[in-house]
């Protein structure tokens, strides 16, 4: 018999479209179980207010999502409020929870920044958690509205500039959490303290992974500078999810990629439902309460290089966006 089915002549291309079709049905079969669970402890909270920057899409939309079904309020900051809106109805309609709003905050702008956490300041009178969600990867090379480069600006500078500005209200709220959305690629970064704004020379990838390093760097600092506050601050990897942060990947985002990789990778990168299982647990876990100036993915905390670890340039980092965003003059 199997002798008999080898010796057909498949023509190749039902062979090749079969072998597509068969990847794909596997893939549809084990993602769920390769993704990992989604976070199961129910925790109650109706009673708090939380923020996640760039809600309207990927990882930041489920993690809004998940916030909402648990009953919490739900403030989306992004940079486009059309986009945002229509995030915001389906997820009010899946969750039943309307208290989630919508707000304009370009992380690309310390302006936009201010008046997002002046409105939320006048509107709120609490802010229990914090998710600094939003990034951008591998962008051309641009500069955002105050000169900084997009990915340091966005992906550090922007979230540096916001959590300060909310740092009073996060600690008359204690317990609080700040979760600070960071990525295995912090591993290859380094930060060029010559040339931290890439003025001189670009590398659109050592941008990114200098950026996440940031996250990690600002993490740790600002574990410290809040001790005793009631104030936790973790950072997470979430695991390599299927999202638009491609988006300026031409290559990854061309058809020729979505029949002749996509396939094959799929089954191994997560859903983003699953891409957010790490913030919430992050965010809301009992068992991490006390825990701060950490970096965790799949559920445990893990390892971060050693240049996430080093405390002179989190200092060096710390006083550079601190004089930038004019945070202090
Ligand atoms: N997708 C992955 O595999 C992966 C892996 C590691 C880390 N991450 C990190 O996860 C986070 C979320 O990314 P994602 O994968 O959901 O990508 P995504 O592109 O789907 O979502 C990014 C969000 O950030 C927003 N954003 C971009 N620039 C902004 C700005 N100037 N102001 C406000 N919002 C802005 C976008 O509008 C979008 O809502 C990012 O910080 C990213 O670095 C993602």
């Amino acid at each position: 018999m199997l002798k008999q089915l080898l010796s057909w002549k498949i023509p190749k291309p039902v062979l090749y479209a079969s072998a597509i079709a068969g990847t794909f049905g596997f893939a549809c079969l084990t993602k769920e179980w390769i993704g990992g669970p989604r976070y199961g402890n129910y925790v109650e909270i109706d009673d708090k207010v939380t923020i996640v920057t760039g809600a309207n899409t990927g990882i930041g939309k489920e993690t809004a999502a998940e916030l909402a079904r648990r009953g919490a309020k739900v403030y989306m900051a992004c940079r486009d409020l059309k986009r945002c809106e229509e995030a915001r109805e389906e997820i009010v309609v899946d969750t039943k929870n309307k208290h989630v709003y919508c707000r304009k905050c370009d992380l690309a702008s310390l302006e936009s920044i201010r008046e997002f956490v002046s409105r939320f300041l006048k509107e709120q009178e609490k802010l229990h958690i914090l998710i600094n969600n939003a990034g951008v990867m591998r962008t051309p090379n641009s500069k955002t509205k105050d000169g900084f480069e997009m990915q340091l600006g966005v992906n550090h500078l922007g979230h540096f500039y916001l959590t300060n500005l909310l740092l009073d209200k996060l600690k008359s709220s204690a317990p609080s959490r700040i979760i600070n959305v960071s990525s295995i690629a912090h591993k290859r970064g380094e930060i060029n303290k010559e040339d931290l704004n890439s003025d001189k020379k670009y590398n659109a990838g050592e941008a990114y992974a200098q950026s996440k390093l940031a996250n990690l760097l600002f993490t740790r600092e600002l574990s410290k500078k809040l001790d005793g506050t009631g104030v936790t601050v973790n950072a997470i990897h979430p695991g390599i999810v299927d999202t638009e942060i491609i988006r300026h990947m031409s290559f990854f985002n061309s058809w020729l990629a979505a029949i002749l990789i996509k396939p094959f990778v799929w089954p191994f990168i997560k859903a983003p439902k699953q891409g957010a299982q790490t913030t919430i647990f992050a965010a809301l876990d009992p068992s991490l309460e006390k825990v701060t100036g950490k970096y965790f993915a799949d559920y445990k905390e893990v390892e971060t290089s050693s240049a996430a670890n080093d405390d002179f340039t989190a200092r060096w980092l710390w006083a550079v966006s601190e004089k930038w965003t004019r945070l202090t003059t």
